[in-house]
């Protein structure tokens, strides 16, 4: 394996986006997305850009790259048509130690960007480690059907027992039990099926030692 799979929190963090076209476009979206502070550098913006910049949720210097450019980011992106300009931004980021992806030329940056399923905090991600952008994208597809909404609300669900379990003050063991019991169920099925009555009754049952599942039910009446 050639990179380390991770999954940043970006959130507030200064991201510098070099480049303004689809690539730049669709990388500069998706940090949006996760709460990043996005300055794009680049003379010229594709659509989507510019409405993110109208919208203030990017920040546009509109003009070419120059050195300095990349002062105080956690990340960079070299998305230009530009091979040079997009070494140059390669080289400036690893004299800050700032990590760099080089969308043009994988090799050159120290990070490659995954194809993504998302539904809610479900995060599915693929990569080929540069080697096939659209195998990535086909394998994503490929998954689509099998991961719907329904996955989105179970996470939610998981979540919240989880959180509601670890800020009550119930024994590890009881909690531990309990997380086994939710993992062996097949909840987005569940969901799904429409089944969350069902799925209230197995909190409530759970929640017997002491923990009830209040505002954590599946269905739309609290069932505590
Ligand atoms: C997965 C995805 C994520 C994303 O971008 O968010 C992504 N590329 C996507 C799409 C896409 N890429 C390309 C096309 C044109 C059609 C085609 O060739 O199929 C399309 C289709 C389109 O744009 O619609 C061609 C391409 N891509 C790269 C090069 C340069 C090179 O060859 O080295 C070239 C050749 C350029 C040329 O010469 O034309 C480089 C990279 N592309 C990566 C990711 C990284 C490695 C991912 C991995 O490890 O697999 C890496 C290394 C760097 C990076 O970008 O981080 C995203 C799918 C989004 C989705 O799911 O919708
Ligand atoms: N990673 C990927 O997913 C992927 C996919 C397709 C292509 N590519 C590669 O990425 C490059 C960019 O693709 P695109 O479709 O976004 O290109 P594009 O031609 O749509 O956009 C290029 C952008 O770079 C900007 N630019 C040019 N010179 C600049 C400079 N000196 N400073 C700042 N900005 C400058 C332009 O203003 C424009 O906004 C391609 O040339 C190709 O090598 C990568």
């Amino acid at each position: 394996m050639r990179h380390y799979p991770i999954n940043l929190n970006l959130k507030g963090r200064l991201v510098v986006v070099v480049g303004g076209g689809r690539v730049a476009a669709r990388k500069a979206a998706r940090l949006v997305g996760a709460g990043a502070r996005v300055l794009v550098v680049a003379p010229v913006v594709e659509e989507s850009l510019a409405a993110l910049a109208a919208q203030e949720r990017v920040l546009h210097r509109c003009r070419t790259y120059q050195p300095g450019d990349l002062a105080g980011a956690t990340l960079v992106f070299a998305a230009t048509s530009e091979p040079a300009v997009n070494r140059e931004v390669a080289r400036e980021a690893g004299e800050l130690n700032i990590l760099v992806d080089c969308v043009d030329l994988s090799e050159d940056g120290d990070f490659v960007t995954p194809a993504v399923l998302e539904q809610g905090d479900l995060l599915i991600t693929v990569s080929t480690g540069g080697a096939s952008p659209s195998l990535s994208k086909r394998i994503v597809d490929q998954l689509r059907p099998q991961f719907g909404p329904e996955y989105g609300e179970a996470v939610a669900l998981l979540s919240a027992v989880r959180e509601k379990l670890l800020t009550e003050k119930v024994g590890n063991a009881y909690n531990d039990t309990v997380f086994a019991a939710l993992a062996a169920l097949d909840l987005p099925a569940l969901i799904k099926n429409g089944q969350r009555d069902a799925i209230d009754q197995i909190l409530l049952k759970l929640s017997a030692a002491g923990a009830a599942p209040g505002s954590v039910g599946a269905g739309k009446e609290d069932p505590s």
